[in-house]
């Protein structure tokens, strides 16, 4: 592992049990090249984390192990306790993961609540044909809950596909919801996104650990939005975590300014 003027690889402690998430010591490596790099963290619950760390550092390849995508060279992963990592994405999403990608997944053709019911439905597992055929009251119901939650509601009966960058963003995080996760990765929900829609989307998304019991690790190029939102900040530098503090102490952190020399902090 390398660090700025030999530094030290930062651990995040907390419980592992009691964590939303726990990540210990996790390792991905491609023939000798730690591309992760034994990083160590907990989320707990209702806390907003943010991941940063400059471009190749190692941040979409973290989201990857934790959500499945990929196998870990070495270490754990635990949800509420349970240890998944040797489960499959779809069984982690089922045990309350959820993560958005930085590609749109949403039906451009169906309106924002049909896309937002369809989720619900999936999630519920029941036939999409007799969802069509008359609509389940409670899943409509709680499609208008998500729709209100990420302030989409004035948008429901638009077809997706008509949606500024904002507001899909916003679409998606409300399909992500849909399946009723404990902890959400987001992956750079503020790209692509113009300089206007960002306070609204800022505001949605700081909602999403407030009282609810979710618990969200992001990935944000953004440092405004990420000193914003998040309660604590893990930075990678070159696969290992570097740090993993609150947004001021992250900042003043000579070890992280160093990491990030040369790039905007
Ligand atoms: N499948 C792969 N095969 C080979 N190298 C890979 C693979 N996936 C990632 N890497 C390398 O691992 C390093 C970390 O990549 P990763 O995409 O995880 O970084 P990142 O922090 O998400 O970067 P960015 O901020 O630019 O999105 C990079 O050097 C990348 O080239």
């Amino acid at each position: 592992m390398t660090t700025p003027a030999g530094g030290r690889a930062a651990t995040a402690p907390t419980g592992t049990l009691t964590a939303a998430l726990a990540v210990e010591g996790l390792s991905w490596r491609i023939g000798a090249v730690p591309i992760v790099d034994d990083v160590t963290l907990h989320l707990e619950p209702d806390e907003f984390m943010a991941l940063i760390g400059p471009n190749g550092a190692g941040k979409t390849s973290l989201f990857n192990l934790i959500s499945g995508l990929r196998r870990p060279s070495a270490g754990r992963i635990r949800l509420g306790g349970e240890d998944v990592t040797a489960l499959a994405p779809y069984r982690r999403a089922r045990l309350g993961l959820g993560r958005t990608f930085q590609t749109s997944a949403v039906f451009g053709s169906l309106t924002v609540s049909e896309n937002v019911a369809l989720a619900v439905q999936a999630r519920r597992g029941g036939a999409m044909r007799a969802w069509r055929k008359r609509a389940d009251l409670s899943v409509v119901a709680r499609a208008e809950e998500i729709l209100q939650e990420v302030r989409l509601e004035a948008r429901a009966a638009a077809l997706a596909g008509s949606l500024a960058h904002g507001e899909k963003r916003k679409l998606e995080i409300a399909l992500l919801l849909a399946g009723e996760p404990r902890v959400l990765l987001l992956d750079e929900p503020m790209a692509g996104v113009s300089a206007e829609e960002v306070p609204a989307l800022v505001a949605v998304v700081r909602g999403l650990t407030a009282g609810t019991g979710r618990s969200v690790l992001m990935v944000e190029h953004h440092m405004d939005v990420v000193l914003d939102v998040a309660d604590r900040v893990a930075v990678l530098h070159h696969g290992a975590l570097l740090a993993c503090d609150t947004p001021a102490a992250v900042m003043a952190d000579p070890f992280v300014q160093e990491a990030y020399l040369g790039e905007e902090l």
